[in-house]
């Protein structure tokens, strides 16, 4: 009980230690903009999560938001993949959680991102889409404590899509672009509309470099669902009852949903200065 306790103790001083650094990166990043972002009415760059189960498109739609409000898009599973494949001392460790398709904890969660954080604010980097953080209802509250999230954006597609969307993911190992071999032809239960996904398919250059991410089998696939379902839905509870949470359901591919998802944030892919809504 008593090293429990410790252990307790030890990693709690490092979340705090990791929240308070995520604090001053926000807080000094907000004084040092240099690219022409988005500005919200609080009179700073959006600060906005996207949240949704693996496989619904979080980096894709996160990816073109940043673009469009000129902050960063911060993905902590890119962080992770980062560090996994770096010879750094944590990389075996995160090999074998994320091949299991569970989470890392949120004490190397936390460090991974200041560290992401840290590097932004030395470029000036203000403002921030995050994808893939929060995951647990306890990241969701030292983000809370140390910084105002203006928006969570939670993507929401049927079950059965996200399975075929995430075996049929396909990353270029040059360019790192992410495509999608899937042709998703679904019909919709309980009333739901049938949702149709054409393939993204990559250009003649990226073809012979495709790689497929290890955690994308059925059997990690199923198991991150399950953890989404178990650690990660009640943060949109959290979110939800901030009164934060906007849910969108995809009503297809990119060149269907991208519209409709500006539309609902207000926002027009040629005029990027209109303010969101929040
Ligand atoms: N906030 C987080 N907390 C804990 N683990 C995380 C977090 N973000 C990413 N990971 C780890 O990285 C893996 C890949 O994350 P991500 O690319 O966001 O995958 P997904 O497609 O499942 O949404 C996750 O399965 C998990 O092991």
């Amino acid at each position: 009980m008593a090293a429990l306790t410790r252990l307790f103790r030890s990693t709690t001083t490092t979340q705090n230690a990791a929240a308070s650094f995520i604090h001053r990166s926000l807080t000094t990043a907000a004084a040092t903009q240099s690219v022409t972002p988005r500005i919200d009415p609080k009179g700073r760059n959006v600060q906005w999560v996207f949240l949704g189960c693996p496989g619904v498109g979080k980096g894709t739609y996160a990816s073109r938001l940043s673009a469009l409000l000129g902050v960063p898009h911060i993905a902590t599973g890119d962080l992770v993949r980062e560090e996994l494949s770096s010879s750094g001392p944590l990389s075996k460790q995160l090999e074998e959680i994320v091949n299991q398709g569970k989470l890392v904890s949120d004490e190397i969660i936390i460090n991974l991102l200041s560290k992401r954080l840290e590097a932004g604010e030395a470029k000036g980097e203000s403002g921030f889409i995050l994808d893939g953080f929060p995951r647990t209802v306890r990241q969701a509250e030292i983000l809370n404590e140390v910084t105002d999230i203006d928006l969570v954006v939670n993507l929401k597609l049927p079950e059965n899509v996200l399975m075929e969307k995430c075996l049929g993911r396909r990353i270029c190992s040059q360019c790192g672009k992410n495509f999608n071999v899937a042709s998703i032809n679904v019909k919709g239960e309980n009333g739901n509309p049938d949702i149709s996904m054409a393939p993204l398919l990559p250009p003649s250059n990226c073809v012979s470099k495709l790689i497929t991410r290890s955690d994308d089998t059925e059997a990690i696939v199923s198991e991150r669902l399950r953890i989404y379902n178990e650690k990660s839905q009640p943060v949109e509870d959290f979110y939800r009852g901030l009164g934060k949470l906007m849910v969108f359901d995809l009503p297809g591919g990119i060149p269907e949903s991208l519209p409709k998802l500006l539309e609902a944030l207000n926002l027009d892919e040629n005029e990027d200065k209109r303010s969101a809504t929040a």
